[in-house]
C-alpha cells in the first residue's frame, strides 16, 4: 500500500528567498542532483561529467556521468535553451529519473555548457521543467508527464509550497498527485489556464493600495515557480517602483529601510478574486554590516508580441498563495499559504 495514498512530497531547500530547489536522482547507482522545478520550462538538464574545463559554473555543480551508470541509454541529439538571463548548450541522454522516490525513465540534457552568469550564482545544479509538453524543446515527454502515464497518482496535478522564512525547515515542497494541508488554510480558488499548454491565466489589473495602476483592460500572468520575483513591464514597473519610492540599481530595485512599514499593498486581480502582498511579501529585508538592505522583489522584464506584454509571479507570490497545477483540468488553484 502506497503509505502517501497517491500523493508523492519532494522537500525544497530555500536560499534567501530567492532560489527555491530539490533534490532528484539520476542514474544506476544514483547520482544526486538539485534541480528547480520550474513551470516556465519543460526540459529536464543537469551539468555534464563532460562540460568544458573552461565552464565554471559547471564545475561548481554536481555534473552527471553517463559512463557509472548502467541504466544509461545513450542519445547524443544536440540540445541548447535560451533563458532571458544564459544559456546551456549539452546533448541529450536517457537515464532513470527519480522524483520523491517515484521512477521514470527520462530522456534529459547533459549541459556540456553554461553561462557563467548567472549559473555561478545557482545553488542548485539543473533545471527540471514542470510545463506543458508542447513548450517541451525536441518534443521530449517532460518528466510530470511521464510520471502521469504511470497511473499511480491520486489526481493528475501537482502542488507548490515556498516557505518565506529562510530559516524554516524544510523550505518549501512539491507534492505530486494532491495538495498538502499542512502548508494553506481555507478553500482554494480557481482560474483557467488561458492557452493550453502554459501555466498562465488572464488577469484583470495591478492595484497599488486602492487605486488600480495596470493591466486594466486586461492582461497575461504567468504563474512561475522558476522565477524568483514577480516581473511586469519594464513601464509599468517602473512607475509602479517610483509609487513607492524605490531606487533602481545594478542589482535591481531597493527602498530605504525606513519606509517599508509604510509601503502600500500590491493587488493582482485574477479569476474575481484579489491577490494582495503586502511589504511583508514583497520585500527582502537583508542586513548587511555596511547597513540594513529593502530590495524589492520586483522586476520589469519587457517580453515581445505575440507571447508578452506579460506579467510573471514568481516566488515571492508563491510564498503567500499555496499553488496547485491541475494538469487534469488545465486550470491553476491558489491557496493563502500558512
Ligand atoms: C524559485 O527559484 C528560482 C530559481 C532561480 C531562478 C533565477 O533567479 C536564477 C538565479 C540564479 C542562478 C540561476 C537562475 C536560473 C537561471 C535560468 C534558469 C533557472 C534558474 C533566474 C535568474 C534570471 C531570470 N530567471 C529566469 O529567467 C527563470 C524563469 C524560469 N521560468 C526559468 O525558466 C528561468 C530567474
Amino acid at each position: 500500500a502506497d503509505p502517501n495514498n497517491g500523493t508523492v512530497p519532494t522537500p525544497l531547500t530555500n536560499y534567501l528567498d530567492t532560489q527555491y530547489f530539490g533534490e532528484i536522482s539520476i542514474g544506476s547507482p544514483a547520482q544526486m542532483f538539485n534541480v528547480v522545478f520550474d513551470t516556465g520550462s519543460a526540459n529536464l538538464w543537469v551539468p555534464s561529467q563532460r562540460c568544458s574545463p573552461f565552464s565554471t559554473a559547471c564545475f561548481t555543480h554536481n555534473r552527471y556521468d553517463s559512463s557509472q551508470s548502467h541504466t544509461h541509454v545513450e542519445n547524443g541529439t544536440g540540445f541548447s535553451i535560451n533563458y532571458a538571463s544564459g544559456t546551456i548548450r549539452g546533448f541529450l541522454s536517457e537515464d532513470v529519473v527519480v522524483v520523491g522516490g517515484l521512477p521514470v525513465v527520462q530522456v534529459f540534457a547533459e549541459a556540456t555548457s553554461l553561462s557563467a552568469m548567472p549559473f555561478i550564482f545557482a545553488k542548485f545544479d539543473g533545471v527540471l521543467g514542470m510545463g506543458y509538453p508542447n513548450v517541451a524543446i525536441d518534443g521530449i515527454t517532460p518528466v510530470f508527464d511521464q510520471i502521469m502515464s504511470q497511473h499511480i497518482l491520486k489526481e493528475e496535478v501537482f502542488s507548490i509550497y515556498y516557505s518565506r522564512d529562510p530559516k524554516q525547515s524544510p523550505g518549501g515542497e512539491l507534492l505530486l498527485g494532491g495538495t498538502d494541508p499542512n502548508y494553506y488554510t481555507g478553500n482554494f480558488n480557481y482560474l483557467e489556464t488561458r492557452e493550453m499548454g502554459k501555466w498562465e491565466v488572464t488577469m484583470k489589473g495591478v492595484a497599488v493600495g486602492a487605486e488600480m495602476m495596470f493591466c486594466a483592460e486586461g492582461c497575461t500572468a504567468v504563474i512561475d515557480t522558476g522565477s524568483s520575483y514577480i516581473t511586469g513591464p519594464a513601464s509599468s514597473v517602473s512607475m509602479l517602483m517610483k509609487t513607492i519610492g524605490a531606487q533602481l540599481d545594478e542589482t535591481g530595485y531597493k527602498v530605504n529601510c525606513d519606509t517599508v512599514k509604510m509601503l502600500p499593498s500590491v493587488t493582482f486581480h485574477l479569476g474575481g478574486q484579489d491577490y494582495s502582498l503586502t511589504h511583508e511579501d514583497y520585500i527582502i529585508w537583508q542586513s548587511q554590516f555596511e547597513g540594513d538592505v529593502c530590495i524589492v522583489t520586483f522586476r520589469g522584464l519587457d517580453v515581445p508580441p505575440p507571447t508578452g506584454p506579460i506579467w510573471i509571479l514568481g516566488a515571492n507570490f508563491i510564498a503567500r498563495y499555496y499553488t496547485e497545477f491541475d494538469r487534469r483540468n488545465n486550470r491553476i488553484g491558489f491557496a493563502a499559504a500558512v
